[in-house]
């Protein structure tokens, strides 16, 4: 693979929480890609996302360049970067039906397409007449599946992904899961997982960085 497959680069990373050398990375990720990153508890995962979507608390000091492209977003504040996050929590809004949600951060556009875009990625996911409906009458695989529309459809170029299967029961979970890769790789986002299950590592096929223990939390 060469530099210019590469779409997004992690080059000589360094996260500090005080004086502590809490994780060091260097890595690639090319389109349609996704990089799995594993490890125990404490020992940066959350954080590394942090980093990655220019939300890294205070408490940590970081050293290193984030580049998308050949453009270098390192300082580029959260809300200009290109990136978006799917947690384990879909975090719906109640107040706004499901193509409300969907539609929310769409990029400007007329309203009367913007919908028809909405309407054609709910039938894509198996989601077709369920518009109108709160999201809270929905069900957890449902809401997930609404969840990543609203992340996709505001066209990301990178997709980070925080644990976002772990609440799902095995079956759904597995569903879910290959719906997100298959979307992933169609769309030719990079992508990067953080995961404690060595199946979606499995299922996401590409390279796997397994963060130290050096700053995870201690076992008494
Ligand atoms: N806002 C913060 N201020 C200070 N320390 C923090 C903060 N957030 C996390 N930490 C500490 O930084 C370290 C890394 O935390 P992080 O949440 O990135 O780990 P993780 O690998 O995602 O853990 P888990 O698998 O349990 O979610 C931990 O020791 C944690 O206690």
């Amino acid at each position: 693979m060469d530099n210019t497959s590469k779409l997004l680069r992690i080059e000589n990373l360094q996260i500090y929480k005080g004086d502590t050398l809490l994780l060091s990375i260097e890595a690639s990720v090319a389109a349609g890609e996704i990089l799995t990153v594993m490890g125990p508890s404490g020992s940066g995962k959350s954080t590394l996302l942090s980093w990655l979507s220019g939300m890294l608390d205070p408490a940590f000091r970081a050293s290193g360049k984030l580049l998308v492209g050949a453009q270098d977003i390192t300082q580029t504040p959260s809300h200009l970067r290109r990136t978006a996050l799917l947690f384990q929590d879909p975090l719906l809004f109640n107040h706004l039906s499901v193509s409300g949600n969907i539609e929310f951060g769409m990029q400007q556009g007329k309203s009367s397409s913007k919908k028809q875009r909405v309407l054609d990625a709910l039938a894509c996911v198996g989601l077709s007449g369920m518009e109108a409906r709160a999201p809270k009458t929905l069900s957890g695989g449902q809401q997930a599946r609404v969840a990543l529309l609203r992340v996709l459809l505001n066209e990301p170029s990178v997709i980070l992904l925080d644990e976002p299967f772990s609440k799902l029961d095995s079956q759904l979970r597995q569903a879910t899961r290959e719906l997100v890769f298959a979307q992933i790789r169609q769309r030719g986002l990079a992508a990067i997982l953080v995961t404690h299950d060595q199946s979606d590592a499995d299922a996401a096929g590409g390279r796997v960085i397994n963060l130290s223990t050096t700053g995870a939390d201690k076992q008494c």
